[in-house]
């Protein structure tokens, strides 16, 4: 008999990342991933089925409605994988707001309730709703649950979340939120189940993808992050440009009469290594490009993660490791040996030959900080959370 089949669905800012995994008694374990790439024309399709890669390029279009381009991912994913097994679906919500403490059901009320959260993450919250939609569309009766980016930094204390604005704003939910929680959970855990000495003290996760992060943890929970209220807060990003003097906003908004979309445009699309290099946001053709602005962003990219590591040193009151992950953290040596030749004066040395491996432990074993790669599975996450809440229910309904 096919073993149940769980898929999770990971609305990113530049792809939605699909993971299909079995249930065969023991947990749930990935057989596949499919990635929809919305950069390139036609969308592609990337298929892994065990070892084995196909691309396949998609007939459907992006746009408000993903259900016929689901459609064409489900015929695509039907021919590997026997999706009549299916019996749940897990989704990668980035705002949970002060809303949502933990995962979720997706019933009518969460989704109205992930619906006004939308504004505060224009990038990924529509994308999140329109893939459930477009789920929920094909398969009426799936079982679908909702996973959070901001859960993970609900152990934060209230100051580190605050703004030095009124406080009545706080009190209305103008505060640092955090994101990219999915994915410091499952480093967090990983190093725990490598490194448990190191875990319990004062670590600082890099996640660095097309959009990134940095997040302190102590004993394994969130103790401070780079992002805040939005997306756009923290380390310049692939399109985003990170923490701006508001200033900068009320002279675009005030004196230059600058539409709000076209600045939000901006902010979201057209800023971070994209607006500095004018060339692209991916550091793969920026590392490789001798041109002086694909040299300066990378170099302001680097800048504002070293800069963000001390700050969440201050935070922790002290650093004893440092962890890279995400797309540009697992696999881009160079980038992080500029970070890690800002930070020497902290004691932080990089083992070249273990760096430019990609290996686990990178730190040479002088260096006074143990510096990792820990690649992230933020899908592991979302299955999890999503097989608890089955589990859960399946319990409650056999009392
Ligand atoms: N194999 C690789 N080699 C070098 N860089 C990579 C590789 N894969 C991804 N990246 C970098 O990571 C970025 C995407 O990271 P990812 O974590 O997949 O992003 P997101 O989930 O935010 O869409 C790319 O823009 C690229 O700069
Ligand atoms: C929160 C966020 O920026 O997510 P992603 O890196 O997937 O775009
Ligand atoms: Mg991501």
């Amino acid at each position: 008999m096919t073993d149940k089949l769980l898929l999770t669905f990971n609305a990113g800012s530049s792809t939605v990342k699909i993971g299909i995994f079995a249930l065969d008694g023991e947990g749930p374990k990935r057989v596949g991933k499919a990635v929809v790439d919305f950069a390139s024309r036609p969308l592609m399709l990337h298929l892994k089925e065990g070892p084995t890669q196909f691309e396949l390029p998609l007939r459907a279009e992006s746009g408000d409605d993903l259900a016929d381009l689901m459609d064409e991912v489900f015929s695509e994913l039907d021919k590997h994988f026997d999706l009549r097994a299916v019996t749940a679906a897990g989704h990668r919500i980035v705002h949970g707001g002060d809303i949502f403490d933990g995962p979720v059901e997706l019933d009518a009320e969460a989704l109205e309730k992930i619906r006004t959260l939308t504004e505060l993450a224009p990038l990924h919250q529509p994308q999140a709703l329109r893939l459930i939609r477009a789920v929920r569309h094909l398969r009426p009766q799936l079982f679908q649950t909702g996973s959070f980016d901001t859960t993970f930094h609900a152990t934060q204390p209230d100051l580190v979340r605050r703004f030095a604005i009124p406080r009545a704003w706080h009190d209305r939910g103008v505060k640092r939120y955090g994101f990219h929680g999915l994915s410091y959970e499952y480093v967090a855990g990983a190093l725990a189940r490598q490194e448990p000495n190191i875990a319990h003290g004062k670590v600082v996760i890099a996640h660095l993808g097309s959009g990134a992060s940095l997040c302190a943890t102590e004993n394994g929970l969130s103790r401070d992050t780079s992002m805040g209220f939005s997306t756009l807060d923290g380390i310049p990003m692939a399109t985003r440009p990170g923490w701006l003097d508001p200033g900068v906003l009320l002279h675009f908004l005030g004196p230059l009469g600058k539409p709000l979309e076209e600045v939000e445009d901006m902010l979201y699309h057209q800023s971070g290594l994209l607006g500095v290099s004018g060339l692209s946001g991916d550091t793969r053709e920026l590392i490789e490009d001798d041109s002086r602005q694909a040299k300066e962003a990378i170099d302001l990219f680097t800048l504002r993660i070293a800069g963000e590591v001390c700050r969440l040193a201050a935070t922790l009151g002290g650093l004893d490791a440092l962890v890279f992950t995400a797309g540009i953290g697992e696999n881009q040596p160079k980038i992080r040996k500029r970070v890690a030749e800002r930070l020497r004066w902290l004691g932080v040395e990089l083992d070249d030959d273990t760096n430019a491996r990609n290996a686990v432990k990178i730190s040479t074993s002088a260096s006074r900080i143990a510096v990792y790669v820990i690649p992230t599975d933020e899908e592991q996450m979302i299955v999890e959370e999503c097989l608890a809440i089955l589990e859960s229910m399946e319990q409650i309904s056999a009392l």
